[in-house]
């Protein structure tokens, strides 16, 4: 008999599923010690947000086929780790979109009309019809962070309240939202002219914090900011601050970067109201997610495929084998190039060469797309969906061959996006992966952990001058290349680095003269 553990609250109709498949054990709100002995026979483990499943709860399993995550974010499933123990993770990403959407407007309402601190008092038996004044949302500016999916349902209903919707995603094509009638603007010029600013993007080492001291600094003084996304995407010291000097004058939250926010300051203010990360919590959405999940799960367990799948753990063929190390070649070029462009991306051409040239080189391309969508949607892409996901985006792929190469089997791509634009050849070295040239630039990188990009004329002492600012905020560089076509002329520094480098020492080093641009990317 098949074990399913289930450690977080599920809907009734998903554990009724999950028992025509096997032996159904529920044990919420445990510990890991407890998790980890018991899931050392089960064959399923599905979860909420509740539990993280690390690597060390992975590894204590011995027969585990499928996490399976009731909801959106697998930002509590070591997806690594469990890819490596051949585990399938899937999840439902368009379960609870609506319902979030619509707690966004409940949190919007209460806070410009001060609806629980109206109820509040109303409870004490008060009568105060001075107090809790508010303000009307029509023909106000409404900024949303994030037009996927929870963005998208958030505009159409926003239209409904005739509202003036602008919008940050620089990663969503602008027909898309030019269509749902929205202004495509950068965050600051969103925080400089929203009323109302909404949050709907994954947290990732990019959207960390991504409102701190310098947006709250531009916003208009009682702006109202609502997050139903995640907590780290606030900088929650600076929102405090604005609480109290009135630039914000009432904020939103259904996520906090500690959950329960048990020690927060901000929960004592009165601007801040809040709700315990219940954007998913509905009877629709639970019954979708849950069902969903439950399905995917008994799929998977009957060794059939699943539709919902975010990693994907393969048994490869002796072929797939060969073209394994290039596979993962093609996912680095991928991630590399939109976070070089750091804008959407509206045509790659793809060339394979030498020997690859002969080879079926579907799966390549399919590698290459999820490279370049993972780091914006952080999960649900995956080598089956990617394809049609960049078709959603408007991503045209141009796909080519030549038998020569200058590196033998190798991948070139030349990705274009609205200002800019990254060439790139990558090949396989010692069975590791080789960036060989950037922009026309010889290089010998191997793509790994964060590496920063910076764009310069040739001078002399640019690189002391690089090297001088990251000393200073204690970031220690393993290794650098620089690479120049003629003296005197453009040049491109790329640094190995240990840690990811915080947006201000990126603003200093962009202030260094000759220095054109600057990125930091984490592969
Ligand atoms: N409060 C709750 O209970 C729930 C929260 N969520 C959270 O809501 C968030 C959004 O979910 P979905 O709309 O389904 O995701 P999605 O993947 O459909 O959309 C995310 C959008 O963010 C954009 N984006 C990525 N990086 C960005 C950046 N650096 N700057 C600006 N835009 C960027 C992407 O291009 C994409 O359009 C997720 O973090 C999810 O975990 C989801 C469900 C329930
Ligand atoms: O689906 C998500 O990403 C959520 O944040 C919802 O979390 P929950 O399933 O309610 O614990």
């Amino acid at each position: 008999m098949l074990k399913i553990l289930i450690t977080d609250p599920l809907h009734e109709s998903a554990i009724e599923i999950l028992k025509e498949a096997g032996e159904v054990e529920i044990a919420t709100g445990i510990s890991i010690e407890e998790i980890k002995q018991k899931i050392k026979d089960a064959d399923a483990l599905v979860v909420r947000s509740g539990t993280t499943v690390t690597k060390e709860i992975i590894d204590a399993s011995e027969n585990l086929k499928v996490i399976a995550r009731a909801g959106v974010g697998v930002d509590n499933v070591d997806l690594d780790a469990a890819t490596e123990k051949g585990v399938v993770v899937v999840n439902a990403p368009d379960a609870s979109s609506i319902s979030v959407a619509e707690l966004m407007f409940g949190l919007m309402l209460s806070a410009a009309r001060n609806i629980p601190q109206a109820t509040a008092s109303l409870k004490k038996g008060e009568w105060d019809r001075k107090s809790f004044k508010g303000m009307e949302v029509y023909a106000k500016t409404l900024g949303i962070v994030g037009l996927g999916r929870i963005g998208q349902q958030v505009a159409k209903r926003a239209q409904a309240f005739e509202m003036n919707i602008v919008a940050y995603d620089p990663y969503i094509p602008e027909n898309v939202a030019s269509e749902l009638g929205i202004k495509l603007l950068s965050v600051d010029e969103l925080c400089a002219e929203s009323e109302f600013i909404t949050l709907h993007v994954p947290l990732t080492t990019k959207t960390k914090h991504m409102i701190g001291k310098t947006q709250f600094d531009l916003m208009k003084n009682n702006t109202i900011i609502i997050n139903c996304a995640r907590g780290g995407l606030i900088d929650e010291n600076a929102l405090y601050d604005a609480i109290n000097c009135g630039k914000v004058k009432a904020a939103g939250l259904d996520v906090f970067e500690e959950e329960p926010p048990t020690k927060n300051p901000l929960i004592s203010l009165n601007g801040l109201i809040g709700t315990p990360h219940q954007g998913a919590s509905t009877e629709e959405a639970q019954l979708s997610a849950g069902t969903i999940v439950a399905e995917q799960t008994v799929k998977i367990l009957k060794g059939e495929s699943a539709e919902n799948v975010v990693n994907l753990p393969m048994v490869p063929t002796e072929k797939m084998k060969k073209l394994m190390p290039y596979l993962v070649l093609a996912e680095k070029m991928g991630s590399m190039s939109i976070q070089y462009l750091d804008n959407s991306i509206d045509i790659v051409e793809i060339t394979y060469m030498g020997d690859l040239a002969k080879e079926k080189t579907e799966m390549l391309k399919r590698a290459f797309l999820k490279g370049i969508l993972s780091p914006i949607l952080l999960a649900g892409v995956n080598l089956v969906n990617a394809p049609v996901i960049a078709k959603n985006r408007n991503i045209r792929l141009v796909e080519g061959i030549m038998a020569e190469s200058d590196y033998g089997n190798s991948i070139k791509i030349v990705a274009r996006g609205k200002n800019d634009e990254i060439s790139l050849i990558g090949s396989i070295e010692h069975k590791e992966v080789v960036f060989r040239e950037i922009n026309g630039y010889r290089m010998d990188i191997k793509p790994e952990g964060t590496i920063c990009i910076i764009k310069h004329i040739d001078r002399p002492g640019m690189v002391g001058k690089v090297g001088l600012i990251l000393g200073e905020h204690g970031i220690n560089i393993a290794g650098m290349q620089v690479g120049r076509k003629e003296p005197g002329g453009h040049s491109i520094m790329f640094l190995d680095i240990d840690h990811m480098i915080p947006e201000e020492v990126m603003d200093e080093i962009k202030k260094i003269e000759n220095v054109r641009a600057v990125r930091a990317i984490n592969i």
